[in-house]
């Protein structure tokens, strides 16, 4: 409805169109952005997809911080473990990245530059410790899927509002 409209995703407007394929890919070291995608996923449908780095982090990511760091403010592109080969198959894909260092974790914008997805749904979603970076966040997002629609991103409440607000669901 009009009430949605949001001048800046003016793609928020896309129909709904219950026969889009949706994927949910994330990258997750603390379990949040994991609780947040199984969220999505059961509100959707969508197949799922966690994210590996090559070289994994330390399970206490802080302790990693001068890598992930470096990785943030070089643009960096770690190694994803494992890639699937069907990501063009997908309609939408929601990806989803806690906020390392004032940008997506760069193992996420690895897996969105792996493939052709011009034409797609791009859908970013966060976990952060505070929202000072989430704009520079999605904006890194979009940078790596230039060809890609871009929908709004969740900012907290009900997650299955934010889906239908966007035509993801009815
Ligand atoms: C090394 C490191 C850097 C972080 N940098 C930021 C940041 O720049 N901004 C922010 O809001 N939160 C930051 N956080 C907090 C995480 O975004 C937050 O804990 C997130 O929910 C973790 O997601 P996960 O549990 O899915 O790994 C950082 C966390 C770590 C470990």
């Amino acid at each position: 409805c009009k009430e949605d409209f949001d001048p800046n995703y003016p793609a928020d407007n896309i129909e709904y169109d219950g026969s889009r394929r949706i994927l949910v890919a994330y990258f997750s070291q603390t379990g949040n952005t994991e609780r947040l995608a199984n969220q999505i996923v059961a509100a959707t449908g969508a197949d799922v997809y966690r994210i590996q780095p090559s070289e994994p982090y330390a399970s206490n990511p802080y302790d990693d911080s001068g890598r992930i760091q470096n990785e943030s403010y070089d643009d960096l592109r770690p190694g994803v473990a494992n890639l699937p080969d069907n990501v063009e198959d997908y309609d939408v894909i929601l990806v989803g990245s806690p906020i390392w260092w004032h940008n997506p974790a760069m193992v996420v914008c690895t897996f969105l530059e792996s493939y052709d997805l011009s034409g797609k749904i791009i859908v970013p979603f966060f976990t952060y410790g505070s929202t000072e970076y989430l704009q520079q966040s999605i904006d890194k997002i979009h940078e790596v899927t230039p060809s890609s629609v871009h929908l709004r991103t969740y900012s907290g409440g009900s997650v299955e509002e934010w889906l239908r607000g966007i035509h993801i669901i009815q």
